[in-house]
């Protein structure tokens, strides 16, 4: 395990087994006095076919890492590559196109649509893109996933395990280059959670999947390969092989939240370059009213017609299901 002084200094991008990567990137929010710097040069690279998790206390930047790796946020500074398309500079449409091709999102509130059935969910976004799914591949998914005998409920009569497998279906259903799932267990009990891991870990191991999960929960992140430590915006370790109770013990080696004079999520200890400082474990009451709406989010992933790529403070106005609903149904 190494320090963030015993890392070597960031090459050139690896090509070929990186599903994502990210140089130099920078992700700031606000300006001036109530800058909050949530990632801070962050280089990574998310090898394909292996299962990531994404660790580290709150607002040490996980969610924002993963939504500037999908491009659902803008950057403020540096690169990020979705295999090797440069996705940092792409025009909103492009991103679109890309996201809906190439990335699965599988979100800790399901986001499924009421008034569909669970296979109608399942093929929802591909549909909304015009694109036919495997039939093969589709009926592999299903299967692997024990959702044969639910596709025609509607997410109401499904538990919570069952709707968030629905979700894990849909994430897969376009066989996407590279998923993201921000806390899929977070609305489970721990059987339906570990259920839900299982599946994510045999999309990686059977069909070879590539998955990025951001978790809180030191049993979730001992199903991936790889676990990234966040702390104040930065990647400040990782553990190959992860066990939940080193993972855990990990975990207790981030201090006390420090706030910062400033208002940043940086705090002095972090940038005396302490490894295990944490900043900005609880977002500031000023950040709260502008913190991303994950369904917001969610839904923005799955319909993309609608300006995914966030910009700093945005918001959705109105419930999103209702959007992704008009859009699905073409109201
Ligand atoms: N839209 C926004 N406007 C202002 N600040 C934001 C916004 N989104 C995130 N932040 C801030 O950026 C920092 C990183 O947030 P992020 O949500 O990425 O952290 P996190 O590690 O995912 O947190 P959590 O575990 O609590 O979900 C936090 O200080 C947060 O308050």
């Amino acid at each position: 395990m190494s320090s963030p002084a015993d890392r070597p200094a960031p090459t050139a991008p690896p090509v070929g087994g990186t599903a994502a990567r990210a140089r130099g990137l920078t992700k700031a929010y606000g300006q001036g006095e109530t800058t909050v710097l949530a990632l801070d040069a962050v280089d990574v690279d998310i090898a394909r076919g292996r299962f990531t998790a994404v660790m580290g206390p709150s607002g040490s930047g996980k969610s924002t890492l993963m939504h500037c790796l999908a491009g659902l946020d803008s950057v403020s500074a540096g690169q990020v590559w979705l295999g090797d398309t440069e996705i940092t500079g792409l025009r909103d449409r492009e991103l679109t196109g890309l996201r809906r091709d190439r990335i699965g999102f599988m979100f800790q509130s399901f986001n499924l649509i009421p008034t569909l059935t669970a296979l109608e969910n399942i093929t929802l976004p591909m549909d909304i893109a015009g694109r036919r799914p495997d039939p093969a591949w589709l009926e592999q998914i299903i299967d692997s996933l024990g959702l044969r005998d639910r596709l025609a409920h509607r997410p109401s009569q499904l538990s919570g395990g069952q709707q968030q497998r629905v979700a894990c279906a849909r994430a897969l259903a376009s066989r996407p280059e590279l998923i993201f799932a921000d806390e899929p267990t977070g609305n489970l009990d721990s059987r339906a959670g570990l259920e839900v891991l299982g599946f994510l870990r045999s999309a990686v191991d059977d069909l070879g999947q590539t998955v990025v999960m951001v978790t809180h929960d030191p049993v979730a992140a001992a199903c991936s390969d790889l676990v990234l430590f966040l702390a104040d915006g930065r990647i400040v370790d990782e553990m190959p092989h992860p066990t939940a109770e080193a993972v855990l013990e990990r975990m207790k080696r981030f201090d006390v939240v420090r706030g910062r004079p400033d208002g940043t999520a940086r705090t002095p200890a972090a940038d005396a370059g302490e490894e295990n400082a944490v900043g900005g474990t609880e977002p500031g009451a000023a950040d709260a009213d502008v913190r991303p709406d994950p369904t917001t989010d969610s839904t923005r992933a799955l319909i993309d017609g609608t300006p995914g790529h966030r910009t700093d403070n945005d918001r959705a106005d109105g419930d999103p299901a209702d959007r992704v609903r008009g859009e699905a149904e073409g109201d």
